[in-house]
C-alpha cells in the first residue's frame, strides 16, 4: 500500500479539501435517502417520480468521474484516512462511517446502526457487523504498528445487534507473531452487554511494511 500526503493549504489543497467537506455532507444526504427508500411508504406513482429525479442526479455526478473511490491517504492535519473506505470513509455513503479513537489498550468506537443495515427484522444484519469489527480489527492493528489484510475472522453473535441507538465496540491486539497480528474485540451495549465477538488474524503483506510504520501514529 502506498499513502500519499494531500496537498496543504501552502500548495494549493484548501479548495481540495472545501470539495471533499462537501461531498463528505453529500454521502451523509444519501445516507438519508437508503434510510428513507428502506422505510418509505408513499405511494407507488410518488416512488416513480423519486426513482426518476434520482435517476438525473446520479447521471449528474456521473458527468465527472472518478476510476476509483478516494484512496487513503495523509491528510492535511497528518492524519491518516481513507474518505472511499466502505466501513470508515467519510465520502462513502456505504460507510458508516466508523469513526475509531485510539486508547491505552487498543480502539474504541460508537458505532450507530441504521433501519438500511436490516438483517433479522429490527435487528442489524451478521454481516454488517462482522464487517465494521473487521474494520475496527484492522485499525488496531494499524495503530500497532501493523497494517494488514484480514487473513481471518472468527465472529461470535451473542444477542440481536439493534440499530438506532449507540453501541460501542472495541479492539485490542492480543498477540504478534513476524508479520502475523491477533486481535480481539466486540460490540456492546453501553452497559456492557456484549453482542457480538470476534477475533481477527491479520497479516502484513510484504510491501506494506513501510506504510505500516509511517501509518502507527497517525491512526
Ligand atoms: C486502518 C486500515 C484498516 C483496514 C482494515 C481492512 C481489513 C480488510 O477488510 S482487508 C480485506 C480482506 N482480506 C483480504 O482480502 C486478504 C486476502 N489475502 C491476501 O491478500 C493474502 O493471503 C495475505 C496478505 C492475507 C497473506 O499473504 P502473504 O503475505 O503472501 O502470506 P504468506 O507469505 O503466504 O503467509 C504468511 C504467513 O501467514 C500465514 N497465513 C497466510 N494466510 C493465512 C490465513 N488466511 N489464515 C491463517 N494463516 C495464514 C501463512 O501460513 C504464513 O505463516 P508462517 O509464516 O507461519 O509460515
Amino acid at each position: 500500500m502506498t499513502v500519499e500526503t494531500a496537498a496543504t493549504e501552502e500548495t494549493g489543497g484548501s479548495d481540495r479539501e472545501s470539495r471533499l467537506a462537501a461531498l463528505g455532507v453529500l454521502a451523509e444526504q444519501v445516507r438519508e435517502l437508503m434510510d428513507a427508500v428502506v422505510l418509505t411508504d408513499v405511494a407507488e406513482d410518488e416512488i416513480a417520480r423519486v426513482t426518476e429525479e434520482v435517476a438525473v442526479l446520479t447521471e449528474r455526478l456521473r458527468a465527472a468521474r472518478r476510476d476509483t473511490p478516494l484512496q487513503p491517504e495523509i491528510a492535511p492535519d497528518g492524519s491518516f484516512r481513507h474518505l472511499g473506505n466502505a466501513v470508515a470513509g467519510d465520502c462513502n455513503p456505504y460507510a458508516l462511517p466508523l469513526k475509531a479513537e485510539v486508547t491505552p489498550d487498543g480502539v474504541r468506537a460508537e458505532p450507530t446502526f441504521r433501519p438500511m443495515h436490516e438483517g433479522p427484522p429490527n435487528s442489524v444484519h451478521g454481516g454488517v457487523t462482522a464487517m465494521i469489527l473487521d474494520h475496527l480489527f484492522g485499525t488496531a492493528a494499524a495503530a500497532a504498528g501493523r497494517l494488514g489484510m484480514t487473513a481471518s475472522l472468527t465472529v461470535r453473535y451473542r444477542r440481536p445487534t439493534p440499530y438506532g441507538r449507540p453501541l460501542v465496540a472495541d479492539a485490542a491486539v492480543t498477540r504478534t507473531e513476524g508479520r502475523k497480528t491477533w486481535v480481539d474485540g466486540r460490540i456492546a451495549t453501553p452497559d456492557g452487554t456484549v453482542l457480538v465477538e470476534a477475533t481477527g488474524l491479520f497479516i502484513t503483506p510484504t510491501a506494506w511494511l513501510p506504510a505500516s510504520e509511517e501509518v502507527a501514529d497517525r491512526v
